[in-house]
């Protein structure tokens, strides 16, 4: 119990097609908030893990035998009778066909369909992480354009790509900026949130940035930097779509600056209702970290260039 109302643990999954399709299933008559759409899954049983629920209600609610699944997101969503701690998994492979064996209907999906479906209000929050890629890749303050764009092909395939350069004037940066979107980059941009507005792009606030803001900025996207819980708590209200936490890790570029430690990270990330990607020391080399310990993925500077 918290306060008076009881606390429930539940494992659910969201089965992802390879066109983009996620499976909802509508709860059945009889069940609490009976008729909303959610994902698949119930409650973790004593003794149990999240895992082992996630596996045995997939195969108890759906028939389907889970392959392959990774974490997505842990959120913590209060209603005015009970708190739900939902520990969501992305399923990346399954076998067998979902058929509904709890009564409940089963709709296939595409991400920008789902507002046109009456949802549980922790099916938004779970939007967020299901859109965003595992690598968050900052550039190097000091690389030239020629060498940026060179080195473009070596890194993840759909990461997200901050154009983090200083020291080019707002000109160039703009013409660059709009020469990798044309490219198909999925940019994220620091300067004018107009650029990011014309050219579609992401926009990155600096803790400095966001802190002057009362609400949410007008951009397609919108990442924020945090070094604790209390700006990842800021930056939900904000509605930021994901955020940067650090230092996880000792950096050769920021020596003696203190550390959170991958325990420090999880105690700020999970339940924080946003997607993190974990930077500082990291690279693509700790993404099951991230994943183990509450994050969205990787980002970085120099593990990627
Ligand atoms: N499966 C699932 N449950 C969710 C989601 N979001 C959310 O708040 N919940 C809440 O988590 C709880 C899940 O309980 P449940 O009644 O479905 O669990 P269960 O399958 O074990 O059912 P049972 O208690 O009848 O055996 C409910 O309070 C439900 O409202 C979601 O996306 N999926």
């Amino acid at each position: 119990m918290t306060g008076d109302l009881p606390l429930i643990e539940v494992a659910c999954g969201v089965l992802q097609r390879a066109d983009g399709q996620v499976l909802l299933a509508q709860r059945p008559e009889g069940k609490i908030a009976a008729g909303y759409w959610e994902f698949p899954g119930g409650k973790i049983e004593p003794g149990e893990s999240a895992d082992e629920a996630l596996l045995r209600e997939l195969h108890e609610e759906l028939g389907v035998a889970v392959r392959a699944a990774r974490p997505l997101i842990r959120l913590r969503h209060a209603y005015h009778n009970r708190i739900v701690i939902l520990d969501t998994w992305l399923v990346t492979d399954f076998d067998g066909q979902p058929q509904s064996r709890e009564n409940q209907a089963l709709a296939w999906v595409a991400l920008d369909a789902i507002a046109a479906y009456t949802t549980l209000p922790t099916v938004a929050p779970i939007l967020k992480p299901l859109r965003l890629p595992a690598h968050y890749v900052f550039t190097p303050p000091t690389i030239d354009p020629a060498t940026l764009r060179d080195r473009l092909p070596a890194l993840p395939g759909d990461a997200l790509l901050r154009l983090r350069l200083p020291a080019l004037d707002d000109r160039a940066y703009a013409a660059l900026a709009a020469s990798l979107r044309r490219g198909g980059h999925r940019l994220v941009l620091d300067r004018d949130p107009a650029l990011s507005r014309e050219l579609e792009c992401g926009w990155h606030a600096t803790t400095r940035a966001w802190r002057a803001l009362r609400q949410r900025p007008d951009v397609p996207a919108f990442y924020g930097s945090a070094h604790g819980r209390a700006d990842l708590d800021a930056l939900r209200r904000l509605d930021a779509d994901a955020a940067v936490l650090g230092a996880v890790l000792p950096t050769a570029s920021h020596p003696g600056e203190p550390t959170l430690g991958w325990d420090g990270f999880a105690g700020a990330a999970l339940e924080s209702g946003l997607p993190v990607y974990a930077i500082g020391g990291v690279g693509r080399e700790h993404l099951l970290y991230a994943w183990q310990h509450g994050g969205q993925g990787c980002a970085g500077i120099s593990a990627y260039w």
